[in-house]
């Protein structure tokens, strides 16, 4: 099985992370790595520094993004910093993993133009605003005022869908998981 990136993009709410990890708990063999982002948002709910992202003062985020260390970065919302550090990617593609990461539309675009064929990008489709509205409410981890934020974007972000090699539909859980499973086993296997 060889290593390679694995991008996965999404309306906020469409259901990406509940899907990747997911697949990194069910599927070690797989071999899985997390790419850790940067952000500029503070952390919510159990979130932690190093885990789910490296959290950086508004300051921070900008001097790196002076010294070029961003594989890409993007202010996925105002005043809301996100990006790659490329020494996340290349060490963690040095020591044979793969890579999987949980991005937003550009940023996803972007990495997938970077490493070409060594990428495979899914698009996680939501089936509907109205339902992205039900589950960002449902998560309880935003403010109203943060959530209309998101979905404000959604129909714009849900545009990029045909920009990536895959559209999984997130209707039925279980069925996007097993969909998105197939399609990542045939990718590492090719
Ligand atoms: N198929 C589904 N049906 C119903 N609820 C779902 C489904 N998939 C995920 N959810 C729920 O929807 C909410 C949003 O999911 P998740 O946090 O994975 O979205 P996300 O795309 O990663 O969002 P963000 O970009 O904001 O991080 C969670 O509470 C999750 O449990
Ligand atoms: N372009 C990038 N987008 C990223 C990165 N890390 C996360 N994200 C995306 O931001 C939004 C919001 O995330 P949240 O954790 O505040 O809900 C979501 O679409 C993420 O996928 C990144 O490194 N680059």
């Amino acid at each position: 099985m060889k290593n390679g990136l694995l991008i996965f993009s999404a309306p906020s709410g469409s259901g990406k992370s509940t899907i990747v990890n997911w697949l990194m708990k069910e599927h070690p063999e797989l071999k899985l790595a997390f790419s850790i982002s940067c952000t500029s948002r503070a952390p919510r709910g159990t979130e932690q520094n190093g885990v789910e992202y490296f959290f950086l003062s508004p300051e921070e985020f900008k001097s790196k993004i002076e010294a070029d260390e961003f594989l890409e970065y993007e202010e996925v919302y105002q005043d809301r910093f996100y990006g790659t550090l490329k020494s996340q990617v290349e060490n963690q593609l040095a020591k044979g993993e793969s890579v999987i990461f949980d991005v937003d539309v550009k940023g996803g675009v972007n990495i997938k133009k970077f490493y070409g064929e060594r990428a495979l990008s899914i698009f996680v489709q939501p089936p509907s605003v109205e339902e992205l509205r039900r589950r960002l409410v449902g998560r309880n981890t935003d403010a109203p005022e943060v959530i209309e934020q998101r979905l404000a974007k959604a129909s714009y972000e849900l545009t990029f869908a045909p920009q990536f090699d895959h559209v999984v539909v997130n209707d039925d859980l279980e069925k996007a998981q097993q969909e998105v499973y197939q399609l990542v086993k045939d990718f590492l296997s090719e």
